[in-house]
C-alpha cells in the first residue's frame, strides 16, 4: 500500500471518487473530549502547537476517533507572526493577540530566525507521516498573507477586519511589502512541510471575503499567487488548496488565478455556482458548520444537497468553515457515515 491510496490526494489530481474522501476543517479541536483533556495538560496554546508529542497526539485524535480520509497537522496560522517576534498569545476567552506592528517596523522585520523557530513543528510533519495509516492524506497548511496580516495590523481579531483595510489604503506600498515578506517565509514553510512528509497544503485566507474587487486582486489572490509559484519551482509536483472564505462571485476565476489544484468553498456558495467552478476543477466544502451543531434533519439535507450537485464530480467533502466547539461528536459519526453512504 502506497500514497496511491491517498483519497484526497487522488481528488486533488482531479479524480472522481464515489463517495467522496472527507475531512473538516478544524477536526483537531475543543468539541473532542479527547482534545480538551491533552489542551489541559499543555499550558498555552503555542506550547501545544510546539511540542511535537502533544501537536501529533491531537492531530491523530479525530483520525482514531472518525477515520477522515485526512489529517491536518495541528498547529495554527499564527505561528508565522510568532516567528517573526510579533509577540503572539492566546488568551483565554480573548482569541489570538500579538503587538500590533506600525509602518515603520515593516522593512525591519527579520525572516533569518523563522525557519529554526518553526523547526518543532516540522519535526510534528514527519512523525504524522510515519504515524498515520498509509491511506490518510497528511496536510499542511498556512494562512495567507492577508489573512495573517489582518492580524498582525489590527494585534487581535477584528469583526470586519477595518484596520487592516485602512492601513493597505493609507500605506499601499508598504502594505505589498508585507504581505511580500509572509508570501515568502510562508512558501518556504509549505517546502519545508512537505519535505517533511504533507501530501498536500491548504492555504487558509479566512479573512478574503472583507475585500473590494481590487483590493482581492492585489492582497488575496496576488500573494497567494506568488506563493504557489515559489513552492511549485522548487517541488513542481505539490498538491495546494486555497480557501478563500467568503469571496463569493470572486471565486469565478480564483483556481486558475492563483494557480492552485483545488479551491475551498464556504457555506454561503450557491451550490448551482459551485458546480460552474467544479467544471474546471476538483472543490472542496461546502457544509455549514451550524448544521453539524444542529444534528438531525438539518445535518442530514445539508450533506444531501452538497452530494447531490457536487457528488458526480471532483468533490473533498468538508464544512465550509472550522468545526465550532458546540458541536456534538456523535453528530460527527453521522456525518461521516453518511457521506460514505452507510446512513441513508
Ligand atoms: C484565522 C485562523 C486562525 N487559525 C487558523 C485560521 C484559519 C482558519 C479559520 O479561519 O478558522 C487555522 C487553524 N487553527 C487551528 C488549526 C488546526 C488544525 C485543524 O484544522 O484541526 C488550523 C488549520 C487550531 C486552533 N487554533 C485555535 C484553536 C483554539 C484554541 C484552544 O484550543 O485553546 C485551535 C484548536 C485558536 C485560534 N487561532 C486563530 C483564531 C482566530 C483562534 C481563536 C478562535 C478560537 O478559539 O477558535 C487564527
Amino acid at each position: 500500500m502506497t500514497a496511491q491510496s491517498r483519497k484526497v490526494l487522488q481528488v486533488l489530481k482531479g479524480e472522481t471518487l464515489s463517495p467522496p474522501p472527507i475531512w473538516l476543517m478544524r477536526q483537531a479541536g475543543r468539541y473532542l473530549p479527547e482534545y480538551r483533556q491533552t489542551r489541559a495538560k499543555a499550558g498555552s496554546f503555542l506550547d501545544l502547537c510546539y511540542s511535537p508529542d502533544m501537536a501529533v497526539e491531537v492531530t491523530l485524535q479525530p483520525i482514531r476517533r472518525y477515520g477522515f480520509d485526512a489529517a491536518i497537522l495541528f498547529s495554527d496560522i499564527l505561528v508565522i507572526p510568532d516567528a517573526l517576534k510579533r509577540n503572539v498569545r492566546f488568551e483565554e476567552g480573548h482569541g489570538p493577540r500579538m503587538d500590533p506592528i506600525d509602518v515603520s517596523e515593516i522593512a525591519k522585520l527579520d525572516i533569518g530566525p523563522v525557519s529554526a523557530h518553526l523547526k518543532p513543528v516540522i519535526e510534528t510533519v514527519g512523525r504524522l507521516r510515519r504515524e498515520l495509516p498509509d491511506e490518510t492524506t497528511l496536510l499542511g497548511f498556512c494562512g495567507a498573507p492577508w489573512t495573517v496580516a489582518t492580524y498582525m495590523i489590527a494585534g487581535q481579531g477584528t469583526p470586519d477586519q477595518a484596520p487592516a483595510r485602512l492601513f493597505a489604503y493609507q500605506h499601499p506600498e508598504m502594505f505589498d511589502r508585507l504581505l511580500a515578506v509572509l508570501a515568502e517565509v510562508s512558501a518556504d514553510y509549505l517546502v519545508e512541510q512537505i519535505d517533511a512528509g504533507a501530501d498536500a497544503v491548504q492555504i487558509f485566507d479566512s479573512w478574503a471575503g472583507v475585500l473590494g474587487e481590487a483590493e482581492f486582486l492585489r492582497y488575496a489572490v496576488k500573494p497567494v499567487r506568488r506563493m504557489i509559484d515559489s513552492v511549485r519551482a522548487r517541488r513542481p509536483d505539490a498538491k495546494i488548496i486555497a480557501f478563500a472564505k467568503g469571496a463569493g462571485i470572486l471565486l469565478k476565476d480564483y483556481r486558475q488565478k492563483t494557480g492552485a489544484d483545488a479551491i475551498g468553498l464556504d457555506w454561503s456558495v450557491p451550490l448551482a455556482f459551485a458546480a460552474e467552478l467544479q467544471k474546471d476543477g476538483p472543490v472542496q466544502g461546502n457544509l455549514d458548520p451550524m448544521r453539524v451543531v444542529a444534528g438531525g434533519q438539518a445535518l442530514d439535507d445539508g450533506i444531501d444537497a452538497i452530494l447531490q450537485v457536487l457528488g458526480n464530480g471532483p468533490l473533498i467533502f468538508n464544512l465550509g468553515h472550522g468545526i465550532t466547539p458546540q458541536a456534538d461528536p456523535d453528530h460527527v459519526s453521522r456525518l461521516v457515515e453518511r457521506v460514505r453512504g452507510a446512513r441513508r
